[in-house]
This record gives structure tokens, sequence and C-alpha cells, in this order.
């Protein structure tokens, strides 16, 4: 038996099954157009629901598919019959091909429309102004530390959080030829230049000029456009640019992860799987924090996070960034933040949203 005929009643199989699934994917995106009909112009994007999916599927998920695979198709599936009910506009810091693009397309899917912005605060301005839906921004990076400006824009913003997105890092080296030989110099963001310092170190001549620019994005696009050069940027960058990829993954830190918050006006109810962020001033004086702290611990409330800043406003020394397990509508979670509500000089709930997923 040759190999083809070896191969063909799988294939049969195959191509029943794919009409199968092709019959069954319009029938669920005719369900979603119809619930589409029902929301009129209400919220089309429900981040509790797409979360309950997710872990439903990844729980009912037999194998031999990965969990992270059966996740990803159902992402993607659902992604397209949101955008048969309205696509999405999603605000991101550009230019395109920035990592913080990957996190709006890896939260959102392939369907949703992704928008460059020039700054951070841009994409927090074109969603208050309702000309984007939702704006994905990097919050902390696990090795060079918080994203201060996003964290600035925290305070002020009336956008509420609705889901976070965890991405790890890889950074490739890349250029416009395939070699490695008379590179002059390499283009990278900052925080990328610091991640693959010892590689850098190890593996081009010390002469080599480390040029920071505003985004590993602009990197990429600089080195496309010189022959001398070479980015440090994403893969989802170096196929926008068309850049050869002369060396992958050269993060020092293997586990290198940016966690990411999505912004909308919308509040998000209870996932069953949840965070709360916050921010906090303490009033300045001795014990302050600590006291702040105690109402979590009274009502048995995990934190997950907690990170201080120096207050911009001056009215207090700082703020407190606090992350915490739950929705501010379960019982234990509200009634800590009611006690936490009587002994700080400010709070703010930035929003409750689901865990993240995938
Ligand atoms: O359940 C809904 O509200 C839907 O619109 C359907 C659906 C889905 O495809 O499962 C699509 C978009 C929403 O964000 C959540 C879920």
């Amino acid at each position: 038996m040759s190999d083809n005929d070896k191969l063909k009643p799988h294939r049969d199989a195959i191509d029943q099954i794919d009409s199968e699934i092709l019959r069954l994917l319009n029938q669920r995106a005719s369900h979603a157009q119809a619930i589409g009909t029902l929301k009129g112009e209400g919220i089309v994007y429900r981040p509790e629901r797409e979360a309950i999916v997710l872990r439903r599927i990844q729980e009912q998920n037999p194998g031999p598919l990965s969990s992270q695979a059966v996740a990803r198709l159902q992402r993607a599936i659902m992604s397209e019959c949101l955008a048969l009910e309205r696509p999405l506009t999603i605000a991101y810091l550009g230019p395109q091909g920035t990592f913080t693009q990957q996190a709006a397309i890896k939260h959102f899917g392939q369907a949703a429309q992704t928008q460059p912005c020039t700054s951070i605060d841009e994409g927090f301005r074109l969603v208050e102004a309702q000309q984007a839906d939702y704006v994905v921004t990097p919050i902390e990076n696990s090795t060079e530390g918080s994203v201060g400006r996003s964290l600035d824009l925290l305070v002020t913003t009336p956008l509420k959080a609705c889901g976070e997105v965890n991405l790890r890092i890889h950074h490739q080296l890349l250029r416009i030829i395939d070699s490695t030989e008379n590179i002059t110099k390499v283009y990278a963001h900052a925080q990328a230049l610091a991640q693959c310092r010892s590689w850098l170190d190890k593996n081009l001549p010390e002469q080599t000029a480390r040029i920071a620019v505003a985004s590993n994005a602009e990197a990429a696009r600089l080195a496309a456009a010189d022959s001398s050069a070479a980015a440090i940027a994403s893969l989802m960058a170096a196929d926008h640019y068309q850049l050869r990829i002369l060396a992958q993954n050269i993060e020092d830190e293997p586990n290198n992860t940016t966690r990411f918050l999505v912004l909308g006006r919308n509040v998000t109810t209870s996932s069953g799987r949840d965070k709360t962020s916050l921010i906090v001033a303490a009033p300045n004086k001795a014990g302050a924090v600590h006291d702040l702290l105690q109402p979590f611990a009274d009502h048995h409330v995990s934190m997950t996070k907690l990170e201080s800043r120096p207050s911009r406003g001056g009215l207090w020394e700082y703020v407190f960034f606090i992350d915490i397990e739950g929705h501010q509508q379960d019982a234990d979670v509200a009634a800590a933040l009611t006690a936490l509500q009587q002994r700080s000089a400010f709070l703010k709930i930035i929003g409750s949203y689901p865990q993240a997923v995938i």
C-alpha cells in the first residue's frame, strides 16, 4: 500500500469532520448574531461571559489538543462571532507590531480592529471620547517593573478595567539581510536593550552602538531602512517590516512577562474567578499603611499586587496600587472595600474583571 493510500481514510475523515465543524461554526455564529440583535445598541463585548466560555472549554477538553490550544481556537471563534455582532476597535500603543498590539490580539482575537496610538495617553483619550471601544495598556514587566505613565493615567481616568493580559515577552534580533556581519548599530526600546544586555555583550562586537528608540516596532521600522542596522523587536514586527530573524529569544530572563490591563467605559459583572484593581492613598502618619491593609486580612481577601508610587498631585505622599482576588460585588470583597474606604484618604476602584484565562 502506498503512503497516499494509507493517508486516504484519515484525510476522508478529516474532510467530513471539517464540513461538520463548518456547519456548527455557522450555527454558533447565527446565535451570536441573534444575541447581537437582542443587545441592540447595548454593550456587545462581555468579558465575564468570554472567560466562562474559555474556562469551560478547557475543563471539558479530553485532549490530545492542549488546554492552551483549545483556548486559542475558542478565542478565535468568539472573536469572529463578536465581530458579526459589531466589530470592536482596540486602541494600543503603536506603531504596528508592538507587544501591546500582540497583547490586544491575544485578548480580543484577530477579528478585532486594532488602532495604533502615538502615546499611552492618546489610547486612553480615544476610548474616553468614544472613538475606540477599549484600550490595552502595559502595567508592569517582570524584569523592568512598572510602566509609570499607565499607573499615573489610572489615577485620573474615568475608564474601568475589564480585563488583564499576561504576555511572555520574546525578543528577536532582526535585520533586513540574513547576516550578523558588520552590524554597526542596534535599535530597540530602552527596556528591550536592558532585557537583552548580556546577550548583546556576548554576541555583538563591543563598538556596536545601542540606540534607544520609542518602541521596538519603531526600531524594526528603522532597521528596515538601513542595512547596517539591526533591531530588537517581536516576531510580529519582523513579519510586518519583512525583516530576517538573526537570533531568536535573546532576552536574558526566560520568564520575562508583561502584564497589561484592558480598559473600557463599562463595568464588568462577576465571572466567578475575578480580580479587582484599586488605588488608595494613606494619610501620612505612622502605621497608616498597616491600617490600610488590615481589612483584607480581616475579610480573607488575597492581595496579588501592592505597589507604591509618589503621589503626583501633592495631596498625599504616596498612592498604592493594589490588586486583590475576587469581584467588588463578592460579599467578602465588598466588606473589605467598605472598611478600607473608612481608613483611606482616597479610594478608587479601577475595576473588577476576569482573571486572565489564556
Ligand atoms: O454571549 C454573548 O453575549 C455573546 O455575544 C456571544 C459571545 C460568544 O461568541 O460566545 C460573543 C461576544 C461576547 O463578548 C461574549 C460571547
